[in-house]
């Protein structure tokens, strides 16, 4: 048996707050926050309405919600069976339709290889052992010429100010402990798997907190949090 790409503990840390997934006041307040802004940047590029969309390590499902509003045919995965419980409670809120399933990318990517328009892995790939493997695994899932979108943390001094002294103690964004510094992936690394797994690199974006204002926008500092838009290769 293969062993599965995942950390129990990364994967315990979600599941003991996974009940507060959808308080917006909760730890996963950053998430509720920037979705928005990544929701619309990904429909802008791939048109999300009546697509076929997977979503690796969907959580309480923040995305996948969004965008199943937006019309998608969504799938969201994830290895936190609380976390998906939770998201299947909250579809009986929120009256959309996503199918969650409890697996990695790579045992779908196994089952169902290109099966999806479109292919979203939003701060999930700081948080497992193989970030490579789910970057391969998310290139056999989407279909020749679809769209794949990642979102990881960067690896620098400021990062580790920003993303971890910062957000999880000065400022108290997120529980401490929540990110690795070792675990962030600098777009240069990020980039080379795309290639290898032959994903073209079309746009690589920042996502930064302005603590003043306490608002996020998109833009051209990718030191901290970023977004990358790929598209298989046909
Ligand atoms: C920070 S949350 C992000 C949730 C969601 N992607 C979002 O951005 O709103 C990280 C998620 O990745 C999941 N996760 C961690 N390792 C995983 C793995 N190897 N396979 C699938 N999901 C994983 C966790 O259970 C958690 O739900």
């Amino acid at each position: 048996m293969n062993t599965v790409n995942a950390d129990p503990a990364e994967l315990q840390k979600f599941s003991d707050l996974a009940h507060r997934w959808w308080d917006p006041a909760s730890e996963f307040r950053p998430l509720h926050e920037i979705n928005p802004l990544r929701l619309g940047w990904i429909d802008g590029k791939a048109a999300l309405a009546g697509k076929k969309v997977l979503d690796i390590g969907c959580g309480g499902g923040i995305l996948a919600e969004g965008m199943a509003a937006l019309g998608a045919e969504v799938t969201g995965i994830d290895l936190s069976e609380k976390a998906l419980s939770v998201a299947r409670l909250h579809l009986f809120e929120s009256g959309h339709k996503v199918d969650y399933r409890h697996m990695s990318a790579e045992a779908l990517a196994e089952e169902s290889p290109g099966r999806f328009d479109v292919v979203t892995c939003m701060e999930m790939l700081e948080h497992v052992p193989d970030p490579a493997s789910i970057v391969t695994a998310c290139a056999r899932l989407v279909k020749p010429g679809g769209h794949v979108f990642l979102s990881t943390l960067n690896r620098n001094p400021k990062s580790y100010l920003f993303a971890i002294v910062g957000a999880e103690y000065l400022l108290k964004l997120l529980p401490a402990g929540t990110h690795e510094y070792a675990r962030f992936i600098k777009p240069s690394e990020l980039s080379r798997h795309c290639r290898n797994a032959h994903l073209d690199v079309q746009e690589i974006i920042g996502l930064s907190y302005n603590p003043l204002a306490k608002t996020y926008s998109l833009g051209r500092d990718t030191d901290v949090n970023y977004l990358m838009h790929t598209v298989a290769a046909g």
